[in-house]
């Protein structure tokens, strides 16, 4: 078979790669990519407004409405400057993230202070606006943890000049003094410090947990949060815990309790993530409507994911009015976990036009190096289908997809990997696999840098599907393997139709092979062997019947796991000594031949590079003789 393949040499191959399409501008602070993400007016209107009437009043307030959101997206996105009860920009949602404490509340995902110390330096360099460290009254290394974080992340370095990003450092506390007290000793080390202090309002909890009436619980609630403020921390945060399944009128009320008591974030939480995304968001809608005093705090959501709508719901909540959404990286956190950092802030970085033009102050580039820091720290790794951080959130298998992918990435793609600092193996994030297509598959060649014929591209495919079907996932080194096995081979003299062999501990191994002639025959034999190689070597002795010495035998797999693929190396000598001529000394020497094969199967692979070899050889052979150099004895003999 001819071919004119360049291996590892793109750049010297006729066929370049496909140019992709340029992605649709996105706004000056967004980089996602697709026309979804594009930026549009709420509800969908153009810029000009619908049609060139005269546009009734709600036209003009839509318009109008649709305007400011696309100003507020070309404004450079500036984080506001903090103020615990008060955010100069409407838009703008804080962050804050609690992976060091509701996170760590995943069983198994203790981490030690050093490892929450590394990962809360990561969590300011993402760029979040709050840091919940921990739970100081749980044990004197989790204040030792906390403290050293208000220390170290909660202060800018000395060398910063003040233009470093620095996070509001938080604590967690029950409604009791001794908790407040921990957490305060904690964190007011930090430049900012915040104790976030809870007590439950459900009926089922106050009943059955606190065994505490709601009223002693209000009164609780407005203590403590006044307690905290009388230590100095300008900046407390409450929560009704299971403020889901609490009662509307009585939230109200405690809510506005504590607001007159100092508190300054008001955290609504979906304790046990029970609540659907238009009822949370409901919810949050409600309480800004209802309590008074509201105007002077920050309304906050932190949703469990008991039933999958963590995300779902932070998202609801944000859009009914709250400014700081409590998330975890990869959504780790008590049972079901928490919404997740990345889910969030993807979803308002990509539809942030639908969210009335919020955006974060996260630095979505980190987010992949975050994710991967807290899963080997945490323990608890991700699915590979988790979105945005999972392996294969940005691969593509099937051919359809990866051939819309070639062509223009939007079209299977709503987030471009730059955006989460992912880099890929494979620009179009393009996993072979079986139901890869031509398309695909063609491209990986021509990555890998070869360049074959139509002729010799449909048989390699053939064998490409070959192999699909039987490993979950092909990979480049399989293509070489392929390639090196299908298309760069000796011309074929001999090729193999069939092998059997049988081997163990019972009795002598045997193979039958059946060979295909230079003729177009079919030959068969038989032969056994001190094992199925060895059998099938000598089997393919007795069709071929030229005399050959075996010098050299390797096999090695070039893949991972049982399902990899085998290549083998052979070298054979003819046993006539001084067949070949030396072109320097002009000496007569015994020329070697050399083979390789590839397939899962280790005795298929073995003898495909056997024939290989002597394909070769009676190639040379056959030459020779034609031109004389070599004696009888040599040439090509075809079994009868
Ligand atoms: C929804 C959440 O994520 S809440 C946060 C969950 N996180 C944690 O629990 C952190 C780890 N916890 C711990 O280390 C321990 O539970 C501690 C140190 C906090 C408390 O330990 P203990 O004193 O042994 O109490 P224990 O945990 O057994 O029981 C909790 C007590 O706190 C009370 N309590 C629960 N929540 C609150 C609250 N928000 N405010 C005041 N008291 C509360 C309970 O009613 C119970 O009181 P009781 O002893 O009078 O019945
Ligand atoms: C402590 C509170 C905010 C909590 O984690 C919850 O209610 O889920
Ligand atoms: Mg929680």
């Amino acid at each position: 078979m001819a071919f004119s393949a360049k291996p590892h040499c793109s750049c010297s191959t006729t066929t370049k790669p496909p140019t992709p399409v340029a992605h649709l501008s996105p706004p000056p602070s967004l980089s996602v990519r697709a026309a979804a993400c594009a930026p549009r007016s709420a509800y969908g209107l153009s810029a000009a407004g619908v049609g060139g009437g005269k546009a009734s009043p709600s036209t003009v307030r839509l318009r109008a409405r649709a305007q400011r959101i696309r100003a507020s997206q070309q404004q450079p996105r500036r984080r506001p400057e903090y103020v615990p009860n008060r955010i100069d920009d409407p838009n703008y949602v804080r962050i804050f993230d609690t992976t060091l404490r509701d996170g760590e509340q995943s069983p198994g995902a203790t981490m030690t202070s050093a490892e929450k110390l590394v990962v809360a330096r990561q969590l300011a360099r993402l760029g979040v606006d709050i840091i919940e460290a921990g739970f100081p009254a749980s044990s004197p290394d989790d204040l030792d943890a906390v403290r050293s974080i208000a220390i170290e992340v909660g202060n800018p370095p000395t060398a910063s000049a003040g233009t470093v990003h620095v996070p509001v450092i938080c604590g967690l506390s029950r409604c009791n003094r001794k908790d407040i007290d921990a957490a305060w000793e904690a964190v007011r080390h930090a430049r900012r410090p915040r104790i976030h202090t809870f007590i439950a309002t459900s009926e089922i909890h106050m009943q059955h947990k606190l065994r505490k009436t709601p009223e002693q619980v209000v009164a609780i609630a407005r203590e403590m949060v006044a307690y905290a403020r009388s230590l100095g921390c300008p900046d407390v945060e409450f929560s009704p815990e299971d403020a889901g399944r609490s009662n509307r009128e009585f939230m109200y009320h405690i809510l506005e309790e504590v607001i007159k008591a100092g508190a300054t974030t008001l955290n609504i939480p979906d304790t046990v993530g029970y609540t659907l995304p238009y009822e949370f968001g409901k919810l949050i809608a409600d309480i800004k409507a209802n309590t008074s005093g509201i105007e002077n705090a920050i309304i906050s959501t932190h949703c469990q994911n008991d039933l999958g709508l963590a995300t779902a719901n932070t998202l609801a909540g944000a859009r009914s009015g709250a400014r700081q959404l409590e998330v975890t990286i990869n959504g780790i956190g008590e049972r079901a976990g928490n919404a997740s950092l990345e889910e969030v802030v993807m979803a308002i970085k990509c539809r942030g036009e639908l969210l009335d033009g919020l955006y974060t102050g996260i630095n979505s580039q980190h987010i992949t190096l975050t994710s991967k820091m807290v899963q080997e720290h945490s323990g608890l790794h991700v699915q590979p289908h988790k979105a945005i951080v999972g392996a294969n959130a940005f691969a593509h298998e099937s051919g359809i997809h990866q051939d819309g992918m070639l062509k223009y990435k939007g079209t299977y793609e709503i987030i471009s990997p730059d955006d989460i600092g992912l880099t890929r193996a494979n620009e179009f994030g393009i996993v072979l696999g079986k139901l890869s297509g031509r398309h695909a598959v063609r491209s990986k060649l021509v990555e890998l840098g070869y360049e074959i014929s139509d002729k010799e591209f449909e048989d390699f495919f053939k064998r490409y599907k070959e192999v699909a079907e039987k490993k979950k996932r092909v990979t480049d080194e399989d293509i070489e393997a392929l390639l090196s096995d299908e298309i760069f081979q000796p011309k074929v003299i001999w090729s193999l139709a069939d092998v059997q062999a049988t081997c163990g501990t019972l009795g002598l191994s045997t193979a039958t092979v059946k060979l295909i002639a230079p003729d177009g025959e079919e030959r068969i034999a038989c032969s056994v062997g001190t094992g199925p190689v060895d059998a099938a070597y000598k089997a393919i002795d007795q069709i071929i019947q030229i005399p050959t010495v075996l010098r050299e035998y390797g096999m090695t797999s070039v893949t991972e796991g049982i399902d990899a693929i085998a290549t083998t190396r052979v070298v054979v000598t003819g046993d006539v000594t001084n067949n070949s001529k030396h072109a320097l000394t002009g000496r007569a020497f015994n020329r070697s031949f050399s083979g390789s094969g590839a397939a899962m199967d280790i005795v298929v692979s073995s003898v495909r590079a056997y024939l290989s070899a002597l394909n070769k050889m009676c190639s040379f052979a056959g030459a020779a003789k034609a031109s004389g150099e070599v004696p009888e004895s040599a040439s090509v003999q075809s079994a009868e």
